[in-house]
């Protein structure tokens, strides 16, 4: 976010496990009110860099700042994680034996008692978690453990949120009652966020700016705009979306969305034809996956109007054409 505040800061942080190195020499920034989401496959890295940024774990090379105060180690402090800056692990660490209430409200401890309970209802209400506000924490779902994570963390009002994985275990239904208090956060609170995730639509949906990882090293950061349309190479193309690619004489590498696709009734205006493979429901759209003597193209329609066997003319506008640098 140009022109905006830093809040939190990582350079050139580093961290091996038994001899074999996790994170190489990252470096981040985080401006006030930004949420960054980190995309990667599994192993990458991610909640390593996570507890890094979090101050519970200590990077072997590397700094991290906030507000532009370099922090002590971890190991230099009593109780681990800055007060400022919140992290929700995909284990929760929730208080077994009390209430969703209770766990709500420890966040608010140091306020009026009518202040915690105006509080701790308005969060049970954002985050739809009223029906199980008497029970105990160790009884909870996987999906309302991280509801009443996020819960508790709202509570607190960090200025940095650190979120790991926050849509995993999650149904569709308590997936929107999530993003709406994750839409609370980001609009209202202005809360800055740098949240993990092996999904790329959560990614490409939440964050004002994606860094991907892999293999511990940053290979690509922008807008989502800029990662799904002009991906830094063939793994972030693939890792962001579905993608045909196609050969050109030239020698460079060219992928098209299958969604910049359209079928065209006139041979003379197709730039590719072939015969319909497989036809696939998604729900809002149906996947045409098409063959010819090169290859296959897929692409979308939103009605089912096709058939298998049938030929077919495709058609692209040619600023739909990447090629991979
Ligand atoms: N405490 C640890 N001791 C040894 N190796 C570890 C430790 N924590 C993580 N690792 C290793 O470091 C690598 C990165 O792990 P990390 O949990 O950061 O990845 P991730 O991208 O978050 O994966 P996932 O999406 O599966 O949670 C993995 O190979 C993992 O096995």
């Amino acid at each position: 976010m140009a022109g905006s505040k830093r809040v939190l800061q990582a350079e050139g942080i580093t961290k091996s496990y038994d001899e074999t190195e996790v994170l190489s020499a990252i470096d981040l920034e985080l401006s006030e009110g930004e949420w960054l989401g980190i995309l990667g496959e599994s192993g990458s890295g991610k909640s390593t860099l996570l507890r890094i940024l979090g101050r519970f774990t200590d990077a072997d090379a590397g700094k991290v700042l906030f507000r532009k105060k370099e922090l002590p180690p971890v190991r230099n402090e009593l109780i681990p994680g800055h007060e400022a800056i919140r992290l929700i692990h995909q284990e929760f660490e929730l208080f077994p034996n009390q209430t969703v209430a209770e766990n709500i409200s420890y966040a608010l401890r140091f306020y009026n008692p009518q202040y915690r309970l105006e509080k701790v209802t308005e969060l049970l209400e954002i985050t739809g978690l009223g029906y199980v506000r008497h029970k105990k924490a160790k009884l909870l779902s996987g999906g309302e453990k991280q509801r009443t994570a996020i819960a508790r963390s709202l509570a607190e009002e960090p200025l940095v949120l650190l979120l790991d994985e926050p849509f995993a275990h999650l149904d569709n239904h308590n997936r929107r009652v999530l993003a709406d208090a994750i839409e609370l956060l980001r609009t209202q609170k202005k809360t800055a966020c740098v949240f993990v995730t092996h999904e790329a639509g959560d990614a490409l949906a939440w964050s004002d700016r994606i860094a991907v990882l892999r293999n511990g090293r940053i290979i690509q950061i922008g807008t989502p705009e800029e990662v799904y349309n002009q991906p830094a190479n063939s793994y972030v193309a693939e890792l962001t979306g579905d993608i045909n690619w196609l050969n050109k004489t030239d020698g460079k590498q060219y992928f098209i969305r299958p969604e910049k696709i359209k079928r065209t009734q006139f041979p003379e205006k197709s730039k590719w034809h072939g015969t319909v493979e497989t036809i696939r429901f998604h729900g809002n759209h149906w996947e045409i996956r098409c063959r010819n003597q090169e290859g296959y193209l897929s692409f979308y329609r939103n009605r089912n109007d096709m058939n298998v066997g049938e030929e077919v003319f495709l058609t692209y506008g040619a600023r739909d054409l990447r090629h991979i640098q």
